[in-house]
């Protein structure tokens, strides 16, 4: 694992600190990265952010020369505007390391110069409690000590990947990148169907959520797959299996349900590399 404190000497530069930027930042910070080895470009800083720059951390400050990794975290819909300002840093031995979803390698290779080192990484927000899962894929100029060193930035908080290529990455954006948001969902409407069977609404969310996130830890910790530990809960002819019947049902249940979700999702990362 790569010291951060490696990367004080050139920098670090996050283009974007929101949500994203931020879990990463966080995660660095609790690593031993040094603040005034980090530049922040962010036009609405937060005041996290302000607080890191009282103290040492540069907040739209002049870069440096070449630093050794560019973080880009703005929202594709940024990206024509934001990454242009950075153009200068491309071709020059500083790896552009991209968290953006569905702008592709060959956006940062026409705007940075074609010599330009850069990895694309699908991270999740469960990185903001270090349990994140990332995924990542490079251009050919990506050497393998940059990934090594993508993957020692990312694994600050979760789980790394590397892909077989970019070709992966729609869904992959779609099944762990969005991901989060549909078990978040799927707490929201267990808690409907408990009130819908009578609970009151607090109790039901309390229930739903110490479910889920139990149900999640479980599946964590546990060797057995998921398919075992479904069926460790479900006793025969008991109320388990008169739920997964209506959930498991070939045309109606989960499974083609979940297969739409993402697929919607991998159509819309598709639609927004054009
Ligand atoms: N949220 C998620 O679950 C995931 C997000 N991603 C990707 O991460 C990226 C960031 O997403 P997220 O953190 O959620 O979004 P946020 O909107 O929270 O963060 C984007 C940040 O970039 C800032 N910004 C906008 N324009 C510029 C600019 N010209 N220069 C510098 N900074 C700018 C925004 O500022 P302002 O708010 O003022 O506009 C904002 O703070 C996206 O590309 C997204 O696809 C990837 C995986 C998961
Ligand atoms: O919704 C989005 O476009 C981003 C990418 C994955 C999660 N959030």
């Amino acid at each position: 694992m790569m010291n951060l404190a490696d990367l004080g000497r050139r920098g670090l530069v996050l283009l974007g600190c929101g949500k994203m930027g931020s879990a990463l930042l966080e995660g660095w910070l609790g690593r031993g990265l040094a603040l005034n080895s980090v530049w922040v470009t962010e036009p609405f800083p937060s005041d996290w952010l302000k607080g890191l720059a009282a103290r040492g951390l540069h907040l739209n400050a002049p870069l440096p020369d070449a630093p050794a990794v560019v973080l880009v975290a703005v929202k594709p819909q940024m990206m024509a505007e934001a990454l242009p300002t950075l153009g200068a840093l491309g071709g020059g031995g500083t790896l552009f390391l991209t968290v953006a979803a569905g702008t592709p390698i060959a956006f940062y290779e026409r705007t940075l110069g074609p010599g330009t080192p850069v990895i694309r990484a699908m991270p999740n927000t469960p990185a903001a409690v270090g349990r994140g899962i990332t995924a990542i894929t490079g251009n050919p100029l990506a050497s393998e000590d940059h990934l090594a060193l993508a993957e020692a930035l990312l694994s600050a908080v979760g789980q790394v990947v590397r892909l077989e290529g970019e070709h992966q990455m729609d869904a992959v954006t779609a099944l762990s990148g969005s991901g989060p948001a549909y078990v978040f969902h799927l707490i929201e409407a267990l808690a409907a169907a408990g009130e819908a069977e009578g609970l009151p609404a607090p109790l039901a969310m309390q229930l739903a959520r110490a479910t889920v996130t139990g149900a999640g830890e479980l599946a964590h910790r546990a060797p057995e797959t998921a398919a075992q530990l479904r069926i460790n809960v479900t006793s025969p002819g008991g109320t388990t299996a008169a739920a997964l019947a209506v959930l498991m049902d070939a045309d109606t249940g989960l499974g083609p349900l979940m297969q739409r979700a993402v697929k919607a999702a991998a159509d819309r990362g598709r639609e927004l590399a054009r």
